[in-house]
């Protein structure tokens, strides 16, 4: 697993900076389950995750749920019948930061 999921999220700030395109490139490079899209203009990691029920995947939902408020940095969760669709992005800065990245990282980290 990339050292990414060992580094800590900094406090969002409206004047932090996006990622650039030579990081972006390095980063997505770390997480390579993740996939990059652009919604509304706003670049996003989306990964679906896929359980063998619904049970299961509420369980993993809650569990992601925690690792967000321990980071104090959320995510966008879509949770169905066998799979949970999960999306980071800076809020603050309608973007890609560096927290999107360690926050992909130990999503993953969260299947065990
Ligand atoms: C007030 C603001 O919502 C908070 O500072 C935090 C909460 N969680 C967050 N999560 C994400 N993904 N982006 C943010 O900018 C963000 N900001």
């Amino acid at each position: 697993m990339s050292d990414l999921a060992t580094m800590k999220c900094e406090a969002c700030q409206a004047d932090a900076p996006k990622v650039s395109d030579a990081e972006l490139a390095e980063l997505i490079r770390m997480i390579p389950d993740w996939a990059v899209e652009v919604r509304d203009g706003i670049m996003q990691l989306e990964r679906v995750y896929k359980f063998k029920n619904f049970k299961l995947a509420m369980e993993f939902t809650n569990k992601l749920a925690d690792l967000a408020e321990a980071e104090f940095h959320h995510p966008g969760i879509l949770t169905e019948w066998g799979k949970v669709t999960v999306t980071w992005w800076s809020h603050s800065i309608k973007g890609l930061h560096r927290n999107d990245f360690i926050m992909a990282a130990k999503t993953d980290q969260l299947l065990g």
